[in-house]
């Protein structure tokens, strides 16, 4: 989606975090480790998403979230940290939202935004943690980036039929009022904390339906704005996405961005 002029904000009015949720398996890519130490151009997916977020020069500090007791992605942390970046590294949880919660734990004093970022979204262009921000200093309590959605999406139910085929049809929501949505997810740190630390004891299902941070200010009643996302900000989920980012890379995406 290309990226609209941002109207001039007359001030910096306030100090902002990164958090880098990195503490996931990386199941469906299949490597065997950690996927945030899969290496893209040679380099693991983490470090391509600290480098972005540096260099999106919005980030006053830095916490990274790594898989409880990983030492090489703790070492990857500790590295940036040694060359002078304001990086702290926490231990994550079994799920993306309890790891949310431990970065958001560790910020400190001082910060009045927050933006949570996908490791696993390692490409992103500074233009998306430009315009996340630049929403939040405009007064936004809550704001995602996003781009169109470009297939039909269907709700579907188990099927009457099963022998024909397990799931049949309930609807076809309005494709144009749908948005596939992506990180950074930027919000003012004391709301999104407050609505994390709330949903903390849910568990099962209510857990579970938890797909986003900012589903959370929602439930709470925020108005969730919306910032043009970037097909460069996909996340890396599949052994596809992944040759998808190395043909970006080798196609000096990092260059341009
Ligand atoms: N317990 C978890 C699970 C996920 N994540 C992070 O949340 C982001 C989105 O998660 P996803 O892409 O689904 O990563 P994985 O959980 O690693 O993938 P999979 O489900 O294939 O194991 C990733 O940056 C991932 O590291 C996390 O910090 N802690
Ligand atoms: C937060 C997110 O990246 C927004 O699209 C997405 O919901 C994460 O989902 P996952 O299933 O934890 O990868």
């Amino acid at each position: 989606m290309s990226q609209p002029p941002l109207s001039p904000v007359p001030e910096r009015p306030g100090r902002a975090a990164v958090v880098i949720v990195a503490a996931g398996s990386g199941t469906r890519l299949g490597h065997g480790i950690p996927k945030a130490l899969v290496p893209l151009a040679g380099r693991p997916l983490l470090a391509h998403a600290i480098d972005g977020a540096l260099g999106s020069g919005v980030a006053d500090r830095m916490v990274v979230v790594v898989p409880p007791g990983d030492t090489e992605l703790t070492a990857l942390c500790r590295g940036y940290a040694a060359d002078g970046v304001h990086l702290a590294c926490v231990f994550g949880g079994e799920t993306r939202n309890e790891s949310v919660r431990a970065g958001l734990r560790a910020i400190g004093p001082g910060v009045d935004y927050v933006l949570v970022h996908d490791a696993a979204r390692c490409l992103t262009p500074a233009a998306v943690f430009a315009g996340v921000l630049h929403a939040l200093h405009a007064g936004a309590s809550a704001v995602i980036p996003a781009v169109p959605v470009v297939d039909t999406v269907k709700s579907v139910a188990p099927s009457a039929a099963p022998g024909i085929a397990p799931e049949s049809v309930t609807g076809t929501p309005e494709r144009a009022a749908l948005r596939a949505v992506q990180t950074p997810q930027g919000f003012r740190l004391g709301e999104l904390l407050r609505a994390h630390e709330a949903a903390a004891s849910w568990t099962g299902e209510r857990a579970a339906a938890v797909t986003d941070d900012a589903m959370l200010m929602e439930l709470a009643g925020s108005e969730v704005f919306v910032v043009p996302g970037s097909v460069e900000a996909l996340k890396v989920t599949t052994p596809l996405d992944l040759l998808l980012a190395e043909a970006l890379v080798a196609n000096g995406y990092e260059e341009q961005s």
